[in-house]
């Protein structure tokens, strides 16, 4: 597929397959694209040329209500800064996902709070906004899975986080195709983070390139 800003090439003949299980990093210099990439397969963004299909679906040929329903069953994401609720817990901000993708309450807030425990979260009220950085990202990992996903995205999911806690929170993230099933895509700048990955890819001047395994 192929995506340009005001005619100059963002990507250009891109083509990338992750499979179940599977783990891939992506990166690159900022400006080169990630982040569109990440917004083409979620289906936000529709590429110029070429198409983007999940779990059999093709992005591009679904209604804007349809592509909304097979986003939510099939991908889950993670930002950089959480993006919770703050003034909600924890538990609240990830059983709210479940709870917009039609599952039962009391079933919706029990599959939350097995998420949280498994992922170690502390089953609390307190607001999401005073958890720290690392229970956020880890309640925002819940929040992304509650749905059972195919695909996980995650933008920059450690960026805003220190040495620990990045540690912790990519420990978590690149166990989970192997636990969930998904397949996994993490936009990173951090190295240390991208090595864990099955597969590394880098975005630069509209190529993405694999890098050596
Ligand atoms: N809808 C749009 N309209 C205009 N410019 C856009 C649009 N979407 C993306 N861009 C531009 O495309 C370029 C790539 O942006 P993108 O956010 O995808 O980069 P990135 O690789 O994720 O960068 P970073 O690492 O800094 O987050 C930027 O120069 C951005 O300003």
């Amino acid at each position: 597929m192929s995506y340009a800003v005001s005619d100059s090439p963002l990507f250009d003949n891109l083509d990338l397959a992750i499979r179940s299980g599977e783990s891939v990093a992506l990166q690159g210099p900022s400006g080169s694209g990630k982040t569109t990439l990440l917004n083409c397969i979620m289906g936000l963004t529709r590429p110029a040329t070429g198409r983007v299909e999940v779990c059999g679906h093709n992005l591009s040929s679904l209604s804007a209500r349809r592509l909304a329903a097979v986003r939510q069953q099939h991908v889950g994401m993670v930002f950089q800064f959480g993006e919770l609720l703050s003034e909600l817990s924890a538990i609240d901000n990830v059983a709210i996902a479940a709870l917009l993708a039609g599952q039962r309450r009391n079933a919706a807030y029990e599959h939350a709070e097995g998420l949280l425990r498994e992922l170690g979260v502390p089953s609390t009220a307190t607001p999401a906004g005073m958890l720290s950085g690392g229970e956020r990202q880890r309640t925002a990992v819940a929040r992304a899975l509650i749905t059972n996903p195919a695909l996980l995205l995650a933008d920059e999911p450690t960026g805003a986080l220190d040495y620990e806690s990045r540690e912790s929170v990519a420990d978590l993230l690149f166990g989970l195709p192997g636990k969930h099933s998904c397949a996994l895509l993490v936009v990173t700048h951090d190295d240390a983070v991208a090595r864990r990955a099955d597969r590394t890819f880098r975005l630069r001047q509209d190529r993405l390139l694999e890098a050596a395994a």
